[in-house]
């Protein structure tokens, strides 16, 4: 609890910012527009306060892997919802009318900003929240897939906590909710960096991977980021490879 306490205290601020983004979009974003929200928010965060949201820069990496799916995904994972940026960017790319994005988040504070971000885009109707971590959710996420008529989520964002991106990535997998051909990106890879994460991708055969490096910050100060571990799963079940 403690340390889940710890987690949440990083993630949302107790100055109100995530309150203020919120309120800034309401106010300037035309409703049910997802990209007047996608632009209002990037606006902000730009101009006025530090916000975790993948950006767009980062976030046209994230839809070109989506489109090289060889079909539309029926269902899309997320890993760190905060404010609902990324959740937006993608719902609002699903191109099949019954797909989804699952989103999960263990700070309710976020969550409920991010539910009114979404409505606000007019997505509610596109995502799906789960409030606990990846390892409690899986009975559920099973149970989403069953309903949405998908075998495994076809693409999964990881922006979460990174301490956890490696454990949760191989949780995926052994619980067959990611499968061959799935598409994985995970964001911050570089700053704050996961790299028992890059480790592990790199020296795995049963997934191609990739790296893709953004600069961000400041002009000043130019940070380059990695979005990507592109991670193509090429493990079907029974393969014999070290997932299976
Ligand atoms: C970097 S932010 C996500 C940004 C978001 N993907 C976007 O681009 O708009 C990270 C989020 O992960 C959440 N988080 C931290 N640890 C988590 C965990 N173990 N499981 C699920 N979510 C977690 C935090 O509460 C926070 O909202």
């Amino acid at each position: 609890m403690f340390a889940v306490d710890l987690v949440r205290g990083r993630y949302h601020s107790s100055n109100g910012r995530e309150a203020r983004l919120l309120e800034h979009v309401k106010k300037v974003a035309e409703a049910g527009n997802p990209q007047a929200v996608l632009d209002a928010i990037d606006q902000y965060a730009h101009s006025q306060e530090f916000f975790m949201n993948v950006g767009d820069d980062k976030g046209k990496i994230l839809l070109q892997e989506m489109d090289k799916l060889p079909a539309p995904p029926k269902a899309v994972l997320e890993l760190g919802t905060y404010c609902g940026y990324s959740t937006i960017l993608l719902a609002a790319h699903l191109k099949d009318p019954s797909a989804k994005v699952y989103t999960i988040d263990i700070c309710e504070e976020n969550v409920e900003i991010a539910k009114q971000m979404i409505a606000h885009a007019g997505l509610t109707e596109r995502v799906v929240h789960v409030v606990k971590p990846l390892d409690q959710a899986v009975q559920e996420l099973r149970a989403a897939l069953k309903s949405q008529k998908a075998d495994c989520f076809e693409v999964v964002f990881i922006d979460h906590e990174k301490s956890v991106y490696l454990s949760d990535l191989l949780l995926l997998v052994k619980e067959q909710l990611i499968k061959e051909g799935s598409v994985v990106v995970a964001d911050n890879l570089k700053i704050p960096g996961a790299p028992e994460y890059v480790k592990w991708m790199k020296q795995q055969s049963d997934f191609s991977f990739e790296q893709h490096s953004v600069c961000m910050g400041p002009s000043a100060l130019w940070l380059h980021d990695i979005i990507g571990a592109i991670g193509r799963s090429n493990c079907s079940p029974g393969c014999g490879c070290c997932c299976c």
